[in-house]
């Protein structure tokens, strides 16, 4: 079998020269310093921040440029160059309209940008510097980047590689390449840590932007799998994933972005709720549509609408899950609609037109055609699937990668912070097993569609012991119709206050079988409120948690608009961003707050990493290879 193995691989390398090669190069990269890793959590649909700071690198290019420039070119002219940097078709167009485009400006700022890319790419091997440039352009790109233009005889020849890119027209084009290449350098590896979907206006917008990104992966937040197991064929959560949306406002995301088609919902809901002034179920507006105006009166109306048909599937899916042990959750089935009350409490609202006391579950027909309609959208949207199965194909429950261990919410944990039990179908998990048993019920909700696996996605989102959602309850239904706040507490799984101890975040990097000296859990999910003296930072440095509301509607409980924690070769650093609006308006110059917090001493080097584990086994057997070459 070995033999066979061997002599299968020996069909790739058709001399012991190629073999030797390939040796001495993987060896030399071991001692490469190690590639930028960028974590973001809870992004929450919030693009133009996200895009801003993934294609500044969280403000590093801007800092790399006032180091690189800083004696040479004025502020403003550092910024400027920032600004094509970020988003060069915008700006050229900008210059073009503005008649700032000559052929001395940009001879001068290809010149600038090779010389930055050069300063920014140092670190990196030739070989790995390559595979950023794409195909277009290679040969220049190469010859201007590793020539030595101080070189007297090579000189000309540099200079005129540029004249002539701008001479045949091709210097916007060029540009445009060699600006996507810095911002592709700068960060080597992009982990969102969950939560890309609800509230802010465009998530479509994020997703389309990580396909095509290099190197992502991303651990499923409560709302991602939402948004999976409504496209998997949930109509629970494909109510819910609308009634999310429509309760922000967001009409161009549903309509314009994915396709899905709001109007038979809309007429549905003028005509149910035509005498009800929804008052309850007015949208929170942050941002405006730009193709979709729907007035708040009329979005009030279709938000009670979908509301009262997500209650009603809901609580149909709790019946038939009796293991969930989510009855306290049904509420339709819990509303005393004689006396209008709810668990002892008074309803602010009880006009359920559609709502049958004796079988409250029940839906009517418009109900079902309106749901039918929406989830079909939600199955056959081209655009949304292929960001679904993004999800899955980068995305898992958690992930380990260089003494990180990522997650988005919660390891079940009980109060004394024993690891909790949770039982799935009729077998109980626990820990690292529990997160293993979740996401393969997740995958097979999308690629097997069976029943019990789209339930449990509904259960992920909201269940009481989803290590996804880690709280008591969720309080939808609640926070509308309920003025009493004990009854729409939210209480967080033990977890949260337990992972300040470095004691319990030691033995959850056990469970996972994390190892070494530096070893952490990055978490998101709970916003950490800077504005209350609340800290990313716990357990002595072994939990970074980075909800820090990047999502417009929480940096008012959080006081900033979030974190980045950046791990690169000397360093794992937490960025804090800590005004939205010149993220966004002042982005050419806008630079983050950074802390180091892990100083690495020596430099983190590939061998030390997860990377350098692969290469070294990659030498192993290469080098069996070499030995058995001729006997093959
Ligand atoms: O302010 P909103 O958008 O209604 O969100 C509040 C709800 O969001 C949740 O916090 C869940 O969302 P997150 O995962 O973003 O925290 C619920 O527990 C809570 O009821
Ligand atoms: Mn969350």
């Amino acid at each position: 079998m070995e033999e066979n193995y061997f002599k299968l691989l020996k069909e790739y390398y058709p001399s012991k020269s190629d073999i030797r090669n390939e040796l001495i190069s993987l060896n030399a990269k071991l001692y490469l310093p190690k590639g930028t890793e960028y974590f973001f959590s809870d992004v929450h649909g919030e693009a133009q921040a996200f895009l801003q700071l993934l294609k500044s690198a969280s403000g590093n290019i801007r800092e790399k440029t006032s180091i690189h420039f800083g004696d040479t070119l004025l502020k403003e002219e550092q910024d400027k160059l920032c600004e094509l940097i970020y988003n060069p078709k915008a700006a050229l167009h900008q210059m073009e309209e503005n008649g700032e485009l000559s052929d001395n400006y940009l001879t001068i700022t290809i010149h600038r940008l090779i010389s930055l890319f050069r300063f920014v790419s140092t670190k990196y091997a030739k070989n790995y510097v390559r595979q950023k440039f794409g195909h277009l352009f290679t040969d220049i790109v190469d010859e201007l980047l590793y020539t030595n233009d101080s070189e007297f005889n090579k000189k000309e020849y540099y200079d005129q590689l540029i004249e002539n890119i701008v001479k045949y027209d091709a210097a916007e084009e060029f540009i445009i390449k060699i600006t996507t290449m810095i911002q592709r350098i700068s960060v080597d590896k992009l982990h969102v840590v969950g939560d890309i979907y609800d509230r802010g206006p465009s998530p479509q917008i994020i997703m389309d932007e990580l396909l095509t990104f290099p190197n992502v992966d991303i651990q499923w937040g409560n709302h991602d799998v939402e948004w999976m197991g409504a496209v998997a064929g949930n109509k629970a959560l494909v109510a819910a994933c609308i009634a999310n949306a429509i309760s922000y406002n967001n009409f161009d995301m549903l309509e314009d972005g994915y396709g899905i088609n709001l109007r038979p919902l809309y007429e549905f809901a003028i005509i149910t709720y035509k005498d009800d002034p929804c008052e309850l179920f007015m949208p929170r507006i942050f941002d405006t549509n730009l193709y979709d105006n729907i007035s708040s009166e009329i979005a009030a109306k279709m938000f009670k609408a979908i509301s009262i048909i997500r209650y009603k599937l809901d609580g149909k899916l709790i019946e038939r899950n009796p293991d969930f042990n989510m009855d306290d959750r049904n509420f339709l089935k819990i509303i005393d609609f004689e006396n209008s009350t709810y668990k002892g409490a008074a309803l602010k609202d009880s006009n359920f037109p559609t709502v049958d006391p004796k079988d409250p579950l029940k839906l009517t027909k418009m109900e079902e055609a309106v749901i039918e309609a929406l989830a079909l959208d939600f199955k056959r949207g081209m655009k949304l699937n292929r960001h679904i199965e993004l999800l899955y194909e980068n995305g898992s429950i958690y992930k380990i990668e260089n003494g990180s261990l990522l997650f988005h919410g919660c390891i079940p944990l009980n109060d004394d912070g024993s690891l909790m039990e949770v039982e799935i179908c009729g077998d109980y998990y626990s820990g690292k097993a529990l997160m293993d048993k979740f996401d393969e019920i997740a995958r097979s909700a999308f690629y097997n569609n069976d029943q019990k696996s789209l339930d449990i996605m509904w259960y992920l989102f909201y269940g009481k012991q989803s290590p996804i959602f880690g709280k008591s309850q969720f309080s939808y239904f609640e926070n509308i119709f309920i003025e009493d706040e004990a009854l729409r507490k939210e209480i967080y799984n033990p977890y949260y206050k337990l992972s300040n101890e470095e004691e319990f975040a030691d033995m959850i990097l056990d469970e996972f079988g994390v190892t070494g000296a530096r070893r952490r859990i990055v978490n998101g999910h709970v916003p950490v409120k800077t504005k209350k003296g609340e800290l990313p930072i716990k357990a002595k440095g072994k939990v970074y948690v980075i909800d820090g509301g990047i999502s417009k509607p929480y940096q008012e409980k959080t006081g900033i608009a979030g974190y980045t924690l950046v791990f690169n070769s000397h360093a794992v650093s937490l960025a804090e961003h800590n005004n939205y609006q010149s993220i966004t308006d002042q982005a050419s110059s806008y630079r983050p707050n950074i802390k180091e917090i892990e100083v690495l001493h020596p430099r983190m080097l590939i061998k030390d990493t997860d990377e350098g584990k692969n290469i070294r086994q990659r030498i192993e057997v290469l080098e069996e290879l070499l030995e058995r070459y001729d006997n093959l």
